[in-house]
């Protein structure tokens, strides 16, 4: 037997015991959740707490469930003799000294399976890559860590190179794969990057950007669990088509608490399928919108010119602008936020409307003789002649009456609505991009209070008269765009429904305390009362915990889960927040995403070369500075695992144009197989790519693996998508399509973060007319893993 495979069924006898003690911690985690299942009955607490378990012991089983695909990939020979075995979970050995049996990757311990290299070999001597398929080893890969022993070492810089080039060599299958068994130092540095602050993770198309921010989420969840279980750790992307495709990663990995989602998706009961224009899109996301909707809030609290006229039971009565001037300042001494200071102001304008009344109904031309009269017989009766009086004339009691009828009253009801409208975000941007004066108004209010300057050059207005009628469109549906606007609104508008639902809130804190302390003096009155008693010094759960801590666990048991709760409240902030894409956010994206995390714990993966959204980032610097000024820190990532050189060597060209201070990624691996370019009529266009499209799909499929995108510049979507579909009626394209088909038809912006083992890129020429248009085509060139075509106009 050689020696190879003398170790190949060494490590399959260790495998063998591992997924023996796998099988029964699956069968033991079932039993478990059965258990739970199978109860029934009790209080309604108790049925929440089950389903509390029921929910916990599903995510154990889904765990142990997800390790079976390679459960273990890795060993490491430490100088010292003591050899470790790395895998996707942890492994102790119950039967014997509970010594761990395989170390989750994510342990301090199995760090150096990733990071060690012959020059920093941190006490390894020998690192193994373990390959399996099912339960079977198929081969091993060692890196012998011993600058004595192997002189070529790490010479490539990469870690377990064979594994690695095993994996990116593989046909695509539309999701993504987790990379847990070949994760690069460079990576491995950002995904165990402490979880405080602001972590930028800048590097070029492939560096795996988007593998290490979803390592990074199960990372954190796994060494932080205590914290962040229970404020959740949010993944934004930035489309729905992007989160499919990642969306695999982190169950495969184990972990099932991490909510993903666009900005579109992050206001509760609204769904962002309205699409803007471009240039639409980059108005919204300036930050100045949110001066605008500033001023929009405050240019709704109006007065009158001069009088405005409410009718009340037939007559006309006048509210005054000193009356409303008066009001308003009441309102908005209340609160900060209108809708909640709108009752102070209501309250005035009706109590004055009241008084009015009043006094025209004790308005009797012969008061004074009635007066009169009343103190004559006051006097006679010898009662108090104020009092009488009182009862002859409307007073105070009276006042109130008529204001409580006045509340109902049609007329006031409009006359508040125009003076202090109750706005709903939505509402509020509704009328606001329904209608150009509202819309001015805003503009002219913002230039009133003198804000204008931070956002806008000084003395411009927030926006000119073409960028009004630009945003300008018929009510209804709403836009990706649009979400961090109606947020921005909310926050600013204070929306009662969140300050009621924080009042209830409140009021159910306030009586699971009061049941806790109830329940605490229970467990202190069974306590000894004897001072002699030598039971005192016995440590009870009443001095362990005050009655705020005890209300806090009863409040855990919610049955929801964590995802599930934060999608359903706006308020709703994260442990940790991690935005793949970054550079695509605008700035009002990040304001609703900074909301979200007021801690500041975030992870930031992005290129700023591939911003293709015109209200995009340009630099992280000018980015962040407003939230964070200069408090955060980068780890770049150099190395791309996805373009081959022959590939990447064109992208680079267009790299330099976008600009040539930027540096391409150094590609680890070559194809051997040149892109092919053409140049075909325009009139042919659409049916040249159909042609090209079926040969290249032909060809995939008979390799029987991998997946092809036709890239177009989006004014060719339907032209190319419609030419493709007849000769490929399988091909996918649309506002979401499936990726696991075999060929796709995308416009660029839609492939962003994706790839395919072949590209055609049609007409470059156009992909470059639009706004950041070079930096679209950096990105469709670099989607390729294998093979690349481009397909020119000609002249
Ligand atoms: N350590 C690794 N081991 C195996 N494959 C890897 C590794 N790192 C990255 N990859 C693979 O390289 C490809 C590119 O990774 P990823 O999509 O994360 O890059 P990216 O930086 O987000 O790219 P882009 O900015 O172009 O969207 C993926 O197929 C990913 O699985």
């Amino acid at each position: 037997m050689s020696r190879g495979t003398e170790e190949i069924l060494h490590e399959q006898r260790y495998l063998d015991l591992l997924y023996t003690r796998l099988d029964t911690l699956r069968a033991h985690a079932a039993g478990q959740l059965s258990g739970v299942l199978q109860a029934s009955g009790g209080t309604q607490q108790a049925r929440t707490e089950r389903d509390g378990l029921a929910a916990g012991g599903a995510g154990r089983l889904a765990q142990l469930d997800a390790a079976e695909e390679g459960l273990c990939f890795g060993r490491l020979d430490l100088a010292e003799g003591e050899r470790r075995y790395v895998g996707r979970i942890g492994i102790l050995d119950e039967n014997g000294d509970f010594d761990p049996l395989l170390l989750d990757w994510r342990a301090p311990a199995a760090r150096p399976f990733y990071v060690a290299t012959s020059a920093a070999p941190q006490g390894v001597r020998r690192r193994r890559s373990i390959r399996t398929r099912f339960r079977t080893v198929v081969g091993i890969d060692d890196d012998v860590l011993d600058l004595d022993v192997a002189a070529d070492g790490d010479a490539s810089g990469l870690v377990g190179e064979g594994a690695l080039l095993a994996a990116l060599t593989a046909g695509r299958t539309g999701r993504m794969r987790d990379v847990v068994e070949t994760i690069q130092a460079e990576q491995d540095h950002a995904i165990r990057s402490e979880l405080r602050g602001v972590l930028v993770v800048q590097g070029g198309p492939g560096t795996g950007k988007t593998a290490v921010a979803l390592h990074r989420a199960a990372y954190l969840l796994y060494t932080y669990r205590e914290r962040l279980a229970k404020r959740g750790v949010l993944i934004v992307g930035p489309n729905p088509t992007f989160l499919r495709y990642v969306s695999h990663v982190l169950p495969a990995l184990g972990e099932t608490s991490a909510v993903l989602s666009t900005v579109g998706e992050m206001f509760p009961g609204v769904r962002a399928s309205r699409a803007d224009a471009p240039e639409v899109a980059e108005i919204k996301g300036r930050a100045a919108m949110a001066e605008l909707i500033a001023g929009a809030v405050r240019a709704r609290q109006r007065v009158p010119e001069d009088v405005l006229e409410v009718v009340y039971e037939g007559v006309k009565y006048r509210l005054d602008r000193e009356t409303c001037e008066a009001a308003r300042e009441l309102g908005r001494k209340a609160s900060r936020l209108p809708n909640l200071g709108r009752k102070a102001f209501a309250e005035h304008i009706i109590d004055t409307l009241a008084g009015q009344v009043v006094d025209r109904l004790n308005d009797d031309p012969h008061r004074q003789e009635t007066l009169a009269m009343v103190n004559l017989i006051a006097e006679e009766l010898g009662e108090d002649p104020a009092e009488m009086a009182d009862g002859v004339f409307l007073g105070r009691a009276d006042r109130d009456q008529v204001a409580a009828s006045l509340v109902d009253e049609p007329s006031v009801q409009e006359a508040l609505d125009w003076l202090w409208p109750q706005l709903t975000p939505q509402r509020m941007l509704a009328e606001l991009f329904a209608t150009p004066e509202l819309l001015r108004e805003a503009v002219d209010e913002v230039g009133a209070v003198g804000e204008v300057g931070e956002a806008s050059a000084e003395g411009a207005p927030l926006l000119t008269d073409a960028e009004i009628d630009l945003l300008i469109r018929t009510p209804g549906g709403w836009s990706a765009a649009d979400i961090p606007l109606l947020d921005e609104a909310a926050e600013l508008l204070g929306d009662s429904d969140t300050a009621e639902a924080a009042a209830r809130a409140e009021a159910e804190r306030r009586a699971r305390i009061a049941y806790a302390q109830g329940a605490l003096e229970v467990a202190e009155g069974s306590r000894s009362i004897d001072l002699e008693d030598p039971r005192e010094e016995i440590v009870t759960a009443v001095d362990l915990v005050s009655a705020e801590m005890l209300a806090e666990r009863f409040e855990e048991v919610d049955g929801r889960s964590v995802a599930e709760r934060a999608m359903a409240d706006r308020t709703w902030t994260f442990g940790h927040v991690i935005v793949d894409e970054a550079q695509e956010l605008s700035p009002m994206a990040w304001r609703l995403l900074m909301r979200r995390c007021p801690a500041r714990s975030m992870t930031l993966v992005g290129d700023v070369a591939q911003t293709g959204d015109p209200a995009g980032a340009a630099s992280w610097d000018t980015t962040l500075a407003p939230h964070v000024g200069d408090r955060w820190r980068l780890a770049e990532l150099t190395v791309n695992y996805r373009t081959p050189s022959e590939i990447m060597a064109l992208a680079a060209e267009v790299l330099e144009r976008i600009d040539p201070g930027l540096k391409p990624p150094r590609s680890v691996r070559s194809s051997g197989e040149e892109p092919w370019r053409v140049s075909v009529p325009a009139s042919s266009l659409a049916e040249k790519v159909a042609e090209l499209a079926l040969r290249e799909d032909a060809e995939l499929a008979a390799g029987d693996t991998g997946r092809m995108a036709v890239l177009v510049p989006a004014e060719r979507l339907a032209e190319v998508a419609a030419a493709v579909s007849a000769r490929l009626p399988e091909a996918g394209y649309g506002s979401d399509p499936d990726l696991e088909r075999r060929t796709v038809v995308l416009p660029v912006r839609q492939a962003k973060g994706l790839e395919f083992d072949t590209v055609l890129v049609v007409d470059p020429a156009a992909i470059v007319t639009a706004q950041h248009g070079e930096n679209d085509l950096y990105v469709a060139l670099t989607r390729a893993t294998q093979r690349l075509g481009i397909i020119d106009v000609e002249g």
